[in-house]
This record gives C-alpha cells, structure tokens and sequence, in this order.
C-alpha cells in the first residue's frame, strides 16, 4: 500500500492531520462538504509550512500529493490511513463510517480525532469495528506530538502496533490508553481546569487575561516540561512525592476547587467570558495569534530538543528516524565537488525582528556543516571521546541574499587544506540555485588532553589526502581567503 492518506473533515483539526502527513512526504487525499475547506486547509498548510520542517534538524522528505475529492469514497481509495475530523456528533461519526467502510480498504486504519467519545461507542454497529480506532490529536495538530490513541478489545494487537508505527513515522507521540474512558486522559484535565476557569470569571474573582497570567507565568511552563507528578515530586523536595502528598494532601478537602459543580452556561455568562477575551486578545486576528502560538511553540520545543526531554526527545527520534540517507558519508560522497554537510528547513527560531534567518544562525548552520565535515574524515563522537578533536581558529562569512523561516538550505564545503594539524573549509550555502551565504573556517586538530594543537590520526590524514586529491581539480571558489577591505 503507498504511503496515502484520506481526510475526512478538512477543519482545524482535519488540516492539522493533512499537514502532518503532506509534510512528512505522505499524499493526502481529503473530503470535507464545506466549499471553504481547500482555502481554510491552505492557510493551516502555510503556517505548517514555516514552522514543522524547521522542527527537525534533518530534512524531511519531498511534501506529498495534496488533493480534492467530491465524494468519500473516492478519497478514500488505496488510503492506509483514514483520520476522521467531523464535528463532535456521535451519529455524523457513526454515519460517516459507515459510508466509509463501504468504499475503503479493509486493511486501513480509521483513526478518530474525537475529543471524548469512546471508541466502543464509535466502533458500535459498524461494518468493521475492528478497523476504527481513537487517535486525538492536540491543536495546532502539525506541531504537538501527542495522539491518544484508544483502541478496544475488538482491534488486533498487528493494528495497534501498525497504528503506533505510522504515527511515530510522522513525528507523532501515540500514547496507548489502555482502558477507554469519556474524554480519553487529557480532556478530563482541560474540563477540569476550564470549568474552574468559567467559575472564577463568573463570580468576579479573575478576568480571562489574569486567569491565562496564571498559567502562563507560572504552572504552564513547568507542566509542558515535567507535567503533574515529576513536577510535585521535585515540589516535595527531598522526600520526594511522600512529603509533597503529606503536606498538600489535606488541601484537597479544603474548598480549593468546585469540580463537578458546573456554573450555569447562560447567554450572560458567555457574554461575560466572549467580552473579556475580545478585551484581552482582540487586538490580533485569530491568524496573528495561531503565528505567535506556533512561534512560541516550535521556540519551546526546540529547547526541549536540546535538552533532550519530553517533546524535544520525541523530535530527536523522528531526526534520528529520517536521518538515514540524508547526508552523504566519505563512500558516498562525489568527493570531486563540494561536499553536502548540511541539509535543512531554517527553524522559526532562527528568524529575527527583519522577518529573516538572523546572522547569527548562520554561523550555527556553517558550525554543523563543520561539525559534519568532521565526522566525515573520521573525527566522530567516538574519535573525539578518545581524544581528539578540532578547536576552530577563524571565521568569516558574507551574507549574500536572504532567507526566510521554512525554507530548505543546503550547505556544500570545498576542503582548500586539509593537512597535518590544518583544516581550512569553505562552506557555500545554496536556497535551491540561490546562493545565500559563504563561511570559510580555518580549523586546529588538537589534544583534549594538552587543549594544544597535535596531529591527527593516520585515518583522518588519510580521509583528507583522499579529499584533497578529489578536490584538486576545483577552482578557488570566489570569496575565499577575502576580509572586509578597509573603507576608501
Ligand atoms: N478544535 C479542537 O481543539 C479539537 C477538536 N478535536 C476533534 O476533532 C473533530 C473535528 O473538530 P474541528 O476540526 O475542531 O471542527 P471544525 O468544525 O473545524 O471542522 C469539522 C469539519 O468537518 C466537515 N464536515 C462536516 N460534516 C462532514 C461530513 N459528513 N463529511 C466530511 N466532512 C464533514 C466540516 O465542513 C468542517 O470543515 C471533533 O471530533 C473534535 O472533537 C480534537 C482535538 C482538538
Ligand atoms: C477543547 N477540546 C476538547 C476540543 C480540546 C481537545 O480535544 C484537545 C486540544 O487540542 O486541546
């Protein structure tokens, strides 16, 4: 089967899914009634073109197929994967299976965006109850990793698993849930928060914009890194989640929250909550705040990444799922040319107040080209824990066009010396034909021991002699060996 998906239900949620997958080099075929739904699932597509692929460090594959479809079960043909994203009424969900299941493979899976039903509920009378499975996503669904992927008894373990590959394939966190309940486990969480939100703005305790203060200065922060338990163990302080539980444990008594005691949902009480957002946020259109959102999210998440925890882990795993092939080895390489060392989308991070790749990171993508160049001529994690390294001397880079978030770069180094304890590259960075930038490094192999400049080893002498025979026959490339000349 090829790599297609259909989606049914083309809204936030459904042009979330066909994001992802599209992104990830998988062709999306989509059914939704709404004759906006190609502009609405265009504009989610351009906020997941600037922000996903900048999520990885490698490239992700060639964007996929996206097309059209007047009738299901023309969409969803040949499809391995089918995410329904209709509205939240059980019996537009039962009944969009059901046309579904006529027309589609029987090996597929159907996945359901639902926000509470179970999938008991949803598998109910249907043609193949085996087939359909719970897989909720979170908004903006092209960059939260988490899926929560309900199954029930009536799914084979081959299908669960195959549902587990497929969503890791595209970036995804499925989290199994094992016992299916209303609202799955996340949503019981945000009902909770959000009905005592709705409480504490109807009787005049906090308005919308000190309640999202509240979670924004503070708890927010520390739940999207640690979440709730990890969070209250470090909270307990030496003694852990015991002396946590000990002293807040009479708490839960006390009248700290109203829970089940669900305020009135009257016209006043929307007006009241719909005019104090108005107040706080209006100032931005909803396109604006998904900008800042995804922003703030892909900034969070790749400093996750560095760390290596939570959200960044999982995108270090898709990095390390998509990384083979990307970039050549010594034995791959046509070491007659400049050589690819990096290969990437420019991360919204690395954008700046002008609305382009900032300098700075510049030097961060010739940095990693170096650092892949390295590794090429053998001085890898393992040569360098032995002892060996190179500390770099000199830089200098032009800046020649500009670039901006989402875009694809590609780094190319020409080694000009490449001999005893001296490396000098040249690094020439290309937005497809367009040359963006150069950098030209000028690199000392030394003792990690000594920190002073040693030879390196006969391998890596004998990797560059290689290059450097290869490369004979290249021009000195224009740039090279220049400085800012002194002003006339
Ligand atoms: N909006 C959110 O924050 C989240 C929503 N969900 C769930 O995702 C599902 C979809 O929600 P949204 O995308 O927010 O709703 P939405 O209203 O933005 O989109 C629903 C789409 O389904 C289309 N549609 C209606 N009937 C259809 C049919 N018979 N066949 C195909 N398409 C049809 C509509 O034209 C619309 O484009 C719901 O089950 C919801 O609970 C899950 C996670 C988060
Ligand atoms: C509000 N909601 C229940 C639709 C939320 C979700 O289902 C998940 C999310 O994205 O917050």
């Amino acid at each position: 089967m090829t790599n297609t998906a259909a989606i049914i239900g083309g809204g936030v949620i459904g042009g979330g899914w066909a994001a992802r997958f599209l992104l990830n080099g998988w062709d999306v075929r989509v059914f939704d009634p709404d004759p906006e739904a190609e502009r609405k699932i265009g504009e989610v597509l351009d906020n997941a073109r600037r922000s996903l692929p900048g999520l990885s460090d490698v490239p992700l594959p060639p964007e996929g197929a996206l097309s059209f479809h007047e009738e299901m079960a023309d969409a969803v043909q040949g499809a391995a994967w089918i995410q329904e994203s209709v509205p939240e009424r059980l019996d537009l969900k039962l009944k969009v299976y059901k046309g579904l299941q006529e027309a589609c493979d029987p090996g597929a899976i159907i996945g359901s965006s639902t926000s509470g039903f179970k999938p008991s509920e949803l598998q109910e009378g249907a043609l193949r109850p085996e087939q359909i499975v719970v897989t909720h996503p979170f908004n903006p669904v092209y960059l939260l990793p988490l899926i929560e992927l309900v199954p029930t008894g009536a799914n084979p373990l081959e299908m669960i698993e195959r549902a587990q590959e497929v969503l890791k394939s595209v970036g995804f966190f499925p989290l199994h849930v094992k016992k299916e309940i209303d609202a799955h486990i996340a949503d019981r969480f945000l009902e909770a928060v959000w009905r005592e939100a709705l409480w504490l703005v109807k009787d005049g305790v906090a308005t919308t914009e000190e309640i999202d203060e509240a979670i924004r200065m503070g708890f927010g922060i520390r739940w999207g890194q640690m979440g709730l338990f990890e969070t209250y163990r470090v909270a307990g302080g030496e003694a852990g989640m015991r002396h946590f539980m000990a002293q807040f444990g009479p708490a839960l008594k006390w009248p700290w929250t109203k829970l089940m005691d669900v305020p009135e949902f009257t016209d006043e009480l929307v007006d009241l909550i719909a005019d104090q957002s108005d107040a706080q946020s209006g100032m931005h259109s909803i396109r604006e705040l998904e900008r800042i959102r995804d922003n703030n999210l892909v900034g969070m998440m790749r400093a996750l990444k560095a760390q290596n925890w939570g959200a960044g882990a999982v995108l270090n795993q898709h990095d390390a799922l998509l990384k083979p092939g990307a970039l050549p080895s010594l034995e791959q390489a046509d070491l007659s040319q400049p050589i690819l060392t990096l290969s990437r989308a420019v991360p919204l991070d690395w954008t700046d107040y002008n609305g382009h790749m900032n300098e700075a990171k510049y030097l961060e993508a010739f940095a990693a080209a170096t650092d892949r160049f390295m590794e090429i001529i053998g001085c890898d994690m393992e040569y360098i824990s032995s002892g060996g390294s190179y500390f770099t001397a000199e830089n200098h880079i032009r800046y020649m066009n500009e670039v901006h978030a989402g875009a694809k770069i590609e780094v190319r180094t020409q080694m000009l010396l490449g001999q005893g304890k001296k490396l000098h590259v040249f690094h020439s960075m290309y937005s497809g034909e367009t040359l963006l930038a150069t950098g030209e490094s000028f690199l000392l192999h030394v003792s990690l021991e000594t920190r002073r400049p040693s030879p390196p080893s006969p391998s890596i002498e004998a990797a560059m002699a290689r290059i450097a025979e290869a490369q004979a026959g290249l021009p000195y490339p224009e740039g090279a060996g220049v400085a800012i000349r002194k002003p006339s």
